[in-house]
């Protein structure tokens, strides 16, 4: 199907406040030039205060929702976010492998900026060895890629130790955000199949309205790859859209408010650094 809208999708929950999760990810397609379908596998009660409630839409819904897209749509690159259960994830597991969606950028949110629970517990046995294998690349933040390397990570070394063990249970590319803490430069690791390693840095922006960051910077990478960039072009790309709708903060909410997914990106072009290193 060639000449078509590049087309992409994402298989997440979706937040009420539209901050987070399905919401985002589908204006940060929109605002960057690619077509968005949209699988929803949760629905949460949740403002920029918090999730007050969460219900899963069944396997058999989910599945029926996959199948619908893949039967009609031209789907090059997708993306997960909130899973949820095992069940879900053996779910959209089954289906990747069953239909052709590209790329497959697997977001393993497990917990959100407010604390509440997104991944039970026993599920993260089933993205480990469902997921990460099918996985382009995997994008967590750093208490994620604890959780998905059974490790403790303090140092630079054990982030990129981390990555490698990603990498090694399947990942084909890792990258390990550091949004979490408090230093003055936020500094995200990347490591690529080639086996080239990278540091994205910024100043971190003194902010507490940081609701969907992960989700915004996934999908924008899942963006650029249909739009035909490289993967680490895609990924520079999107780390330099997240920082301004990071930067460009909007008023809504009373807690960690949702970004804007509309800042130009004309004068962030040198706020980021990429420090290459040796992996
Ligand atoms: N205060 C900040 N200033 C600048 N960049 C930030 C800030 N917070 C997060 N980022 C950037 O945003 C991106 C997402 O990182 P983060 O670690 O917040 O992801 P996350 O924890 O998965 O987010 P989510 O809340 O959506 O789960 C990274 O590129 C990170 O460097
Ligand atoms: C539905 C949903 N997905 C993902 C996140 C993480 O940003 C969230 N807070 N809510």
């Amino acid at each position: 199907m060639t000449n078509s809208t590049p087309q992409v999708m994402t298989i997440a929950g979706i937040d009420s406040s539209g901050g987070a999760g399905m919401s985002a990810d589908l204006k940060t397609f929109t605002m960057n030039g690619v077509y968005g379908a949209n699988v929803v596998v949760s629905i949460t009660a949740q403002n920029t205060t918090g999730v007050q409630s969460v219900e899963m839409v069944s396997p058999t819904m989910v599945a029926a929702q996959l199948k619908s897209v893949a039967d009609d749509l031209h789907i090059s690159a997708v993306k997960t976010g909130m899973l949820g259960d095992a069940q879900t994830v053996t779910t959209v597991a089954k289906a990747i492998q069953t239909y052709d969606f590209g790329a497959f950028i697997l977001d393993p949110v497990m917990v959100a900026k407010g604390g509440a629970h997104l991944l039970e517990d026993s599920a993260v046995t089933a993205v480990i060895q469902n997921l990460l294998p099918l996985s382009t690349l995997v994008t967590p933040n750093l208490p994620e890629a604890e959780v998905l390397t059974g490790t403790t990570i303090q140092s630079d070394i054990e982030i990129a130790q981390a990555a490698h063990q990603l990498q090694q249970l399947g990942a084909k590319n890792v990258l390990i955000k550091g949004g979490h803490g408090d230093e003055p430069v936020v500094r995200d690791y990347v490591l690529l199949a080639d086996q080239s390693a990278f540091w994205l840095e910024s100043q971190r922006f003194a902010t507490i309205k940081t609701h969907g960051t992960g989700d915004t910077i996934s999908a924008a990478i899942t963006a650029r790859l249909a739009l035909g960039d490289s993967l680490k072009a895609a990924i520079i790309y999107a780390k330099h859209y997240v920082d301004a709708t990071i930067r460009q903060s909007i008023n809504v909410g009373h807690g960690h408010g949702p970004l804007n997914h509309w800042a130009t990106m004309d004068a962030t072009q040198d706020r980021i650094n990429i420090v290459d290193v040796q992996a």
